[in-house]
């Protein structure tokens, strides 16, 4: 696997504390990858020594096979930062114009790409507006059409739809998948899990600047399957079968919830139910969602007093 982001024991300390330790972290090219983690985790100051802003204490890191240091790799580079605060006096095609000037397009790619970018992004015609007069949430398009104005091959987007209706949520997410069908790296910040969920090949959870936990969503949301099973009576040899698919914890008379290692077993369980004479009524897999996977790596930590991502909880999960 080619890699687009490569780093080794990378750390920064701000006087003599470290936000980032050692933090090891592996991005292949084509790839939008998840970086988790709760407020203070050191998540932005990572992506801003990918992209040069920050230097790093100690450590070794790449994009693109490069430094972020040098230019040619930097052209390369699609940012759009948390707190995108953009110049209100610009009308959104001065604005792209500007950062694609600063990226080294020429007139020529300029005319033809700031429409397309805007449209892109669900801004067509409204370039000529000045940006003092954009919403949030159209800022937040703006700023996206400038990171993936220059083409990039890698682009960090720190909470991208931070701004953004349900229905600008699903407009982005279809960009990020265009993008990854175009073969770019998306690096992803946000605190919206179950959209990180839907969107990215892999994930990393960030806890006081070391990676806890990465892998695939599959790899990460494998393993322990609760499923609550409920019949018309739980007979002794009823839950000697169950015990020998799985863990298991009484909930009453007629529930118990067993514990298997994955939903292939699942067809197991209704046999034992049916082999036992009893009637099923009910057999509910507790499929463990990025959420809890969140709570339970990340959930003590955080310097924002809570580790709780923004708005993205289900009831009681916590
Ligand atoms: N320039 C700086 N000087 C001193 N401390 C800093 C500086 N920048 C960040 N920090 C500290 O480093 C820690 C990590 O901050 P960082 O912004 O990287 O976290 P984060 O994971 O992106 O958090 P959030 O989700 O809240 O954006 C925080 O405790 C922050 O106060």
């Amino acid at each position: 696997m080619t890699l687009a982001i490569d780093t080794q024991q990378l750390r920064k300390e701000y006087g003599r504390r470290a936000v980032v330790k050692n933090l090891d972290l592996q991005v292949g090219e084509g790839e939008v990858f998840g970086f988790l983690g709760p407020n203070g985790a050191g998540k932005s100051t990572t992506v801003k020594m990918l992209l040069g802003l920050v230097r790093p204490t100690s450590g070794r890191l790449k994009v693109l096979g490069g430094s972020p240091d040098d230019l040619a790799v930097r052209a390369r580079l699609g940012f759009l930062p948390e707190q995108f605060r953009f110049q209100t006096w610009m009308t959104g095609d001065e604005f792209l114009r500007f950062h694609g000037q600063l990226a080294g397009l020429s007139a020529a790619e300029l005319r033809t790409r700031i429409p397309a970018a805007l449209k892109r992004v669900g801004l067509g015609g409204r370039g000529h507006e000045a940006l003092g007069g954009y919403s949030k949430g159209m800022l937040q398009r703006a700023g996206l059409a400038g990171a993936i104005l220059a083409r990039p091959r890698l682009v960090f987007l720190d909470e991208p739809t931070s701004a953004l209706d349900p229905i600008g949520r699903v407009e982005v997410r279809e960009i990020i998948q265009d993008l990854r069908r175009e073969g770019v790296t998306v690096f992803l910040n946000s605190h919206l899990l179950s959209e990180v969920e839907q969107v990215s090949d892999r994930v990393a959870f960030v806890k006081a600047g070391e990676v806890v936990r990465a892998g695939s969503m599959a790899e990460l949301l494998a393993g322990a399957l609760p499923v609550e099973v409920k019949v018309d009576r739980l007979t002794p040899e009823l839950l000697s079968a169950l015990e020998r698919l799985g863990k298991l914890e009484r909930r009453g008379e007629q529930q118990v919830s067993v514990t298997v290692s994955g939903e292939e077993v699942i067809p197991a369980i209704a046999s034992a139910v049916h082999a036992a004479g009893a009637q099923l009524y009910a057999l509910m897999p507790q499929r463990q969602d990025l959420e809890d996977l969140f709570l339970q790596l990340v959930g003590d930590s955080g310097d924002g007093g809570s580790a709780v991502p923004n708005g993205d909880l289900k009831q009681g999960a916590a």
